[in-house]
């Protein structure tokens, strides 16, 4: 069964309102989408393995608690996720990344794959999956297929806003991959937008409309 983290921080939720602000422009949304992203990787990344080393200070020999193995890769669903990947580079700049280009038809709902490029590693180090948005989950549903046809043995999703809808198909269909989002909202609309949701994430980070 999936496990879905809602990420309780005063820091996050602050950003996350600003975020969601109709009146927020492209620029200032891209750097809030990082600096969320930043947060919730640290979340994501609280139960890698650790092991312990001996390092020496200046003034003494210690134990310390490091990584026990290669920062996982990071993986960002385009557009969205881009911009909410580049926190994920900032807490684990030594990190492969990777990318799923899909985008959902307005109409059906349906995402449809127009690129894929994934690091080696994937098959090693597992890997973060990064996009904004979790809507009625099918594109979240495919890009985790797409990493795990790359052969990672274990996977994190990602995301800022998810909908009660795509939580449990992302669950049903991949019931492995824990989710960590900044919120649960309420429920998608007919236009399968979420609600109270922030838009389209795509459309807000580049300035492009839908
Ligand atoms: O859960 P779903 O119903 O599949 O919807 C979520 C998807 O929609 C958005 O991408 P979009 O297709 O708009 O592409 P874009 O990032 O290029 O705008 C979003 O970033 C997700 O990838
Ligand atoms: O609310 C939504 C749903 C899908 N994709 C988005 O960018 N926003
Ligand atoms: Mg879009």
């Amino acid at each position: 069964m999936t496990t879905l983290h809602v990420v309780d921080h005063v820091l996050l939720a602050h950003r996350l309102a600003e975020l969601r602000d109709v009146a927020t422009p492209s620029a200032r949304f891209r750097k809030l989408l990082a600096e969320i992203g930043a947060i919730l990787t640290l979340e994501a990344t609280r139960s890698l393995p650790a092991r312990t080393t001996r390092i020496t200070t200046p003034l003494t020999a210690m134990e310390h608690r490091v990584l026990a193995a290669p920062e996982p890769v990071l993986v960002a669903v385009l557009r969205a996720g881009l911009g909410l990947m580049e926190g994920g580079m900032q807490v684990l700049p030594e990190a492969p990344v990777g990318h799923v280009g899909l985008v959902r038809d307005e109409h059906t709902l349906k995402p449809s794959q127009y690129m894929l490029r994934m690091p080696p590693e994937v098959r090693t180090r597992g890997a973060i999956l990064f996009d904004p948005m979790l809507a009625t989950g099918g594109s979240a549903a495919a890009a985790v297929q797409r990493v795990k046809e790359a052969g990672a043995p274990h996977i994190r999703f990602v995301c800022v806003v998810a909908a009660p809808e795509g939580v449990a198909r992302l669950a049903k269909a991949h019931p492995d991959v824990p989710v960590y989002t900044a919120a649960l909202d309420e429920r998608l609309d007919h236009r399968g937008f979420i609600l109270p949701g922030l838009g389209d994430a795509g459309d807000r980070c580049f300035g492009t409309e839908g």
